[in-house]
């Protein structure tokens, strides 16, 4: 399964996170409002090479113009949708720039395909995150019973308070469920915002690929 761990935003952490965790997708988050926001002061040039990983950026109802210079700016392969943009905003990327595009759904009490319905076979990934104020990183789970109702092609990725210790449950999710692409990880695993604890994502990461690879 794709592991994406975001909210970067040092140059030491992410290199030791290449290092020992092996990651498929890094995330960093362009929302000012965020305690991950990447900073005005941080640029490609002096923030961290990837190594084949996937570079994603993560934007949150921001301007067409802004993804535009930031996707240059940053060589992001990825685009994250955290807000509420609309599968127009999502077509409209997908024709300029040379880029995926995991459109979030942000889950309540229930998963609302209505609204899932525009985008599919438009987006790349779906990003199921919890619903709260502050758009993301909340570090809260949903039910995630309600994925039994997703009947759609497009696959997804899991989100919202995943911790170390849902191993167990993650790989049983994704056996029962082909379109579970994969997870994202963020605030379970930091020493502080934007931080990740590499010890604790390693640990995590190999357990996964471990019992994914059990059977
Ligand atoms: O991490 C943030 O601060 C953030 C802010 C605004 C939009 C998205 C954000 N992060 C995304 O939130 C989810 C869930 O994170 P968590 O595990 O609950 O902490 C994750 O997909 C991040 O990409």
């Amino acid at each position: 399964m794709i592991i994406k761990v975001c909210g970067l935003k040092d140059t030491e952490n992410v290199n030791s996170l290449l290092q020992n965790c092996s990651p498929d997708m890094l995330g960093m988050i362009f929302y000012s409002k965020s305690p991950r926001f990447i900073g005005e002061s941080v640029h490609e040039s002096n923030f961290f090479s990837s190594q084949g990983q996937d570079r994603v950026g993560v934007f949150v109802d921001s301007a067409f113009s802004e993804i535009l210079k930031t996707v240059q700016e940053f060589q992001l392969d990825v685009i994250q949708l955290h807000g509420n943009e609309d599968a127009d905003f999502v077509k409209n990327i997908k024709e300029a720039l040379d880029v995926k595009v995991i459109k979030v759904f942000r889950i309540g009490k229930e998963l609302r395909m209505e609204d899932l319905r525009p985008f599919d076979g438009l987006a790349d990934y779906f990003l199921f995150d919890t619903e709260t104020s502050s758009f993301g990183g909340s570090g809260r789970r949903f039910d995630w019973q309600l994925l039994e109702a997703y009947d759609l092609q497009t696959p997804y990725l899991l989100s919202g308070g995943i911790a170390s210790d849902d191993v167990g449950e993650l790989v049983k999710l994704q056996k029962k469920h082909p379109k579970m692409a994969g997870i994202d990880i963020n605030s379970k695993f930091e020493l502080e915002p934007g931080i990740k604890d590499v010890e604790l994502v390693k640990t995590f990461v190999e357990k996964l690929r471990a019992q994914e690879n059990e059977n």
